[in-house]
């Protein structure tokens, strides 16, 4: 288990600033994902820790030890990539055991230890074929097991299940969560694919343009967005602009294009323009006498079917599309309607300050 901290780390590319100044502790036995659309900066991140590419300014410590000028083999770390990096001629068991070679491991250890992780990863029956013998996922398994064969206290993962297909990554999803509590491991993992990032993290550090947009639980960021990105890039948002009128009672009133919204009370003063968010998962149909704090109507223009649920597009009568998403089986009995009444209860509004 490790503690990695980064201290005022940039990266320039010429005039390009690829990673702006970021400063970052990742705990002992966490597991933090770079969370961030392509180009953020995730990678360049994940090297310069790695020690495959020299920031331009700022330092790298690992328990403690400043790394910063010290080559990738003795910063004592794993790495697993999306191109598994597979030996091809090797078998399974002589990839796995490859890294224990170069360390000059007695043959009885690499022997039980090799055993060991492919225990661990489900492979052990697999352990005379060769790489092109293997399906991707059980390729990207023994990758796995290749770096966890020599016990690292901090593994690095960039887009490890990149290549793979739903069904497999959600498989793969599972066993490295699993292998990342059994082990006490630090895992510090890249990917752009959010449902992964909130599937699998302790924390989650949102990247965009070579900054930290936001960094907190997997809870946070979904439920407290502070910046239409985060609440754009985790999940659906429906983004409305609105000024903040005053009070009524418990709640905040925001005028917006459709009309007069209610919130929770915040900070922001009246007469500030704001930016409301509001999950499409949180805006319901609304039966005949159904009431809820905030209520529109409009017309039903498109109805989407995505399995578990449905997402209904609702143009409202001040031109505005609302989008909400409702679980298949809570269809309401009056879905073949086009006029609809939709709503959602004051609590489900977020009011973010305007231009964050
Ligand atoms: N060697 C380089 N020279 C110039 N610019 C570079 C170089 N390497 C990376 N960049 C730029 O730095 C930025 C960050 O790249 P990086 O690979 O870290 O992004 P990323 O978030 O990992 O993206 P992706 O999800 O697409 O892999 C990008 O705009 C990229 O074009």
């Amino acid at each position: 288990m490790a503690i990695v901290k980064l201290e005022g780390i940039s990266k320039k590319y010429g005039d390009f600033i690829a990673l702006d100044h970021l400063d970052l502790t990742v705990e002992k036995g966490e597991f933090l994902t770079l969370l961030g659309p392509s180009g953020s900066g995730k990678t360049t991140l994940l090297n310069i820790i790695a020690g495959m590419i020299q920031p331009s300014s700022g330092a790298i410590r690992i328990d403690g030890r400043d790394v910063t000028n010290l080559p990738t083999r003795q910063r004592g770390l794993g790495m697993v990539f999306q191109n598994y990096a597979l030996m091809p001629h090797m078998s399974v068991f002589e990839n796995v055991a490859f890294p224990l070679r170069v360390r000059r491991a007695r043959e009885e250890d690499i022997r039980t230890s090799v055993s060991e992780v492919l225990k661990i990863v489900n492979l052990l029956d697999f352990a005379r074929r060769k790489p092109h013998e293997l399906s991707g996922g059980q390729q990207q398994r023994v990758a796995i097991a290749r770096c966890l064969v020599y016990k690292p206290g901090l593994i690095l993962m960039d887009e490890p299940l990149g290549a793979l297909d739903k069904n497999l990554r959600e498989q793969l999803q599972f066993e490295i969560k699993r292998l990342h509590s059994e082990l006490g491991v630090t895992i510090l993992y890249v990917t752009h694919d959010q449902e992964e990032a909130l599937a699998l993290s302790d924390r989650i550090i949102l990247m965009n343009n070579g900054r930290v947009e936001q960094l907190g639980t997997p809870h946070d960021l979904y439920f407290h967005p502070q910046t239409v990105f985060a609440a754009q890039f985790l999940g659906e948002s429906n983004v409305l602009a609105a000024t903040v009128a005053g009070h009524d009672g418990e709640d905040q009133i925001l005028n917006g294009k459709i009309g007069a919204i209610r919130s929770r009370p915040t900070s922001i003063a009246a007469g500030t323009e704001a930016t409301v968010i509001v999950r499409p998962e949180n805006i319901r149909r609304l039966r005949p006498g159904e009431h809820l704090s905030n209520e529109i109507s409009g017309d039903l223009i498109e109805t989407t079917f995505v399995g578990d649920a449905t997402k209904y597009y609702v143009k409202t009568d001040n031109d505005t599309i609302i989008i909400l998403k409702q679980l298949a089986n809570a269809i309401p009995e009056d879905a073949g309607d086009k006029r609809v009444r939709i709503g959602w209860a004051a609590e489900h509004t977020l009011v973010l300050q305007k231009n964050v």
